[in-house]
C-alpha cells in the first residue's frame, strides 16, 4: 500500500528500517519482511504498524484515539528493542522466550509487569485480527458498500469481545464518520479500484499469515488471555 503522504511515510519509516526505506514505504511490503518464515521480525512488523498508524491519522482527529493507543503500544515494543536487552527482541518468538524463561510477564496475576512485551503485542495481535477481516470485506465490497458496516462487522467479530463497553461505544461511534469506500480507496493511492482490490488481496494473505504464526505461539505458551 503506498498512501498520500509517502513522502512523510519514507522519512517515518526510514528511522526505524533503513531496509524498508530503500525497497518502498509499502506498508504491505513491512508485513511481508516481517515474515521470516515462520518466525515474526519485530523491526519489520512494528514499522508495519507505523505506517498504519499514519493511516489512521490520516482520516482525522476524530480517529486519534485509536491512533495514539496503537502509538502508545509500538513505542512500548520499541523501547524493549531499544534497551539493555534489545537482542531478545529480534522476533516475536525470542521475545516471547525471553520474558517467559526470565518471567517478565504476568501469567497469572496483574500489576508487576503491565506493560510486558508479551501483552503489549497481544493488543496489537488481536487488532491485527479486526484488519484482516475489515480488508476482506473492503476486497469483495461493491461501489455502494458502507466502509461503515464493514468495519463495524470487522470488529464485532474480532476486537470487540476483548472491549470494555466504553471503548466499544467510542470505537462504534468512530466508525460512523469513516470515509466512503471509494475515497477510502483513493487514501489508499494505489491507483484505480481493481489494482487496490489486487492490494488488498495480498495485504489480507500476508497479514492473515503474520496473525497465524502469533496466535499458534501464544496458544504454545498459553498467552491469549493475558490482562
Ligand atoms: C480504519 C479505521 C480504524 C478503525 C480501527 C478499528 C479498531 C478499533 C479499536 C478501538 C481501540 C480504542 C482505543 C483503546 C483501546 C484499548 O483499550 C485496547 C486495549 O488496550 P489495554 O489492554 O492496554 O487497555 N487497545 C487495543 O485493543 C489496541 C487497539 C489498536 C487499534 C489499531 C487499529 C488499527 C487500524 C489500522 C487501520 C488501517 C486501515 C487500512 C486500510 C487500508
Amino acid at each position: 500500500m503506498t498512501y498520500r503522504f509517502q513522502a512523510k511515510e519514507q522519512c517515518f519509516v526510514c528511522v526505524h528500517s533503513a531496509a524498508v526505506y530503500r525497497r518502498s514505504s509499502e506498508v504491505v511490503d513491512c508485513f511481508k519482511m516481517s515474515l521470516s518464515p515462520n518466525q515474526i521480525i519485530l523491526e519489520h512488523y512494528l514499522t508495519g504498524w507505523r505506517g498504519l498508524i499514519k493511516f489512521i491519522d490520516s482520516l482525522g482527529k476524530l480517529f486519534g484515539f485509536i491512533s495514539s493507543d496503537a502509538l502508545k503500544k509500538v513505542e512500548i515494543l520499541v523501547r524493549f528493542r531499544n534497551g539493555d536487552n534489545g537482542s531478545e527482541y529480534t522476533t516475536v518468538q525470542s521475545m516471547v522466550q525471553f520474558e517467559l524463561q526470565n518471567e517478565l510477564v504476568d501469567v497469572n496475576k496483574t500489576g508487576i509487569y503491565p506493560e510486558s512485551g508479551c501483552r503489549t503485542l497481544l493488543r496489537l495481535h488481536r487488532a491485527l485480527k479486526w484488519l484482516e477481516l475489515f480488508l476482506d470485506r473492503l476486497r469483495t465490497s461493491t461501489e455502494d458498500s458502507k466502509t461503515s458496516v464493514m468495519c463495524t462487522e470487522a470488529y464485532n467479530a474480532s476486537l470487540a469481545q476483548h472491549h470494555p463497553w466504553l471503548v466499544k461505544k467510542a470505537a462504534l461511534g468512530a466508525f460512523r464518520f469513516l470515509p466512503q469506500r471509494s475515497e477510502f480507496f483513493k487514501i489508499m493511492n494505489v491507483g484505480p479500484p481493481e489494482k487496490v482490490v489486487a492490494v488488498l488481496g495480498e495485504a489480507v494473505v500476508l497479514i492473515s499469515e503474520v496473525y497465524r504464526i502469533t496466535e499458534e505461539l501464544y496458544v504454545k505458551h498459553n498467552l491469549l488471555d493475558l490482562p
